[in-house]
């Protein structure tokens, strides 16, 4: 089945237990674009990634991804997932070549042997995110901005057409934040679909094609200079208008003309 968005979660409620994290949340995702999804510390981002990825699973509502359901599409290796940093063991015995090697499973035969196509495709993945050079380390030994461009290889290894990205800026200096971002829009440009969560709101207008602003429902979704307005930041932050330290890039755009 064809769509036009790669992504489509309808009305989605998400409970753990007496929390209520996600609250009839709707987010649809045009193929090819990138899209940010912003809100507060336990909005419930992380929740619409694992509902999307099918290791959460909602109590109304559905997912679809390029038509499949979350669990075809995780199986035939369509989406990519990087998670949070506090999501994974560091201390596991695994180089950074190993660990995106695992981007290839889906591509591996009845062997489950590596080919020579998978080890090109991981050196190829490496050298895009600049870590040949510490390709057999453990994961665990790099730095905060290592780790996460070395989850990005992992997804491009995959060659995932439908990318998820858990807060990958977190704790990154400002080169890796523009390189994950310059990686971020090649992909985009060659037809993969992104979804990326981000603190960061001055990054929008560079990084995303949308915002999603995300208070257990969806608040507002759009263009980054729309949807991230005071008015919508007040109703997703709870954040006092009158108080100017708080800078949209729309500020931005008008202090630049
Ligand atoms: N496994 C869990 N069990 C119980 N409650 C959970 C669980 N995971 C998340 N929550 C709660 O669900 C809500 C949404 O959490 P979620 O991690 O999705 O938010 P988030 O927007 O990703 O937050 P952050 O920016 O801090 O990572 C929070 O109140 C959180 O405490």
């Amino acid at each position: 089945m064809i769509t036009s968005h790669a992504i489509e979660v309808d009305d989605v409620t998400v409970r753990y237990g007496r929390i209520l994290a996600l609250d009839h949340a709707s987010v649809r995702v045009p193929t090819g674009r990138i899209c940010a999804l912003v809100g507060m510390n336990g909005s419930g981002k992380s929740t619409l990634f694992k509902t999307i990825v099918g290791s959460v699973t909602p109590t109304t509502g559905s997912v679809t991804l390029a038509g499949r359901s979350p669990a075809a599409a995780r199986k035939s290796g369509l989406v990519g997932y990087v998670p949070q940093s506090e999501d994974i063991d560091w201390t596991f015995p695994l180089s950074v070549r190993d660990v995106v090697m695992t981007g290839r499973y889906g591509h591996l035969g009845f062997t489950r042997r590596p080919k020579r196509a998978d080890h090109d495709a991981v050196d190829k993945a490496l050298a895009r995110v600049e870590l040949t050079d510490y390709a057999d380390r453990q994961i665990g030994q790099l730095s905060g901005g290592q780790r996460k461009r070395a989850f990005v290889a992992r997804g491009i290894a995959q060659e995932a057409s439908i990318l998820l990205l858990d807060e990958p800026f977190a704790g990154v200096d400002k080169r890796t934040e523009a390189t994950i971002t310059a990686l971020l829009r090649e992909l985009a440009d060659s037809g993969v679909t992104i979804l990326v969560s981000t603190h960061d709101l001055q990054v929008l207008p560079t990084l995303a094609d949308e915002a999603i602003l995300l208070m257990r429902r969806v608040v507002a979704q759009g263009d980054p200079t729309e949807v991230i307005t005071t008015d919508n930041l007040v109703r997703a932050f709870g954040l006092d208008p009158l108080d100017r330290t708080v800078q949209t890039p729309g500020d931005r755009q008008e202090e630049a003309s």
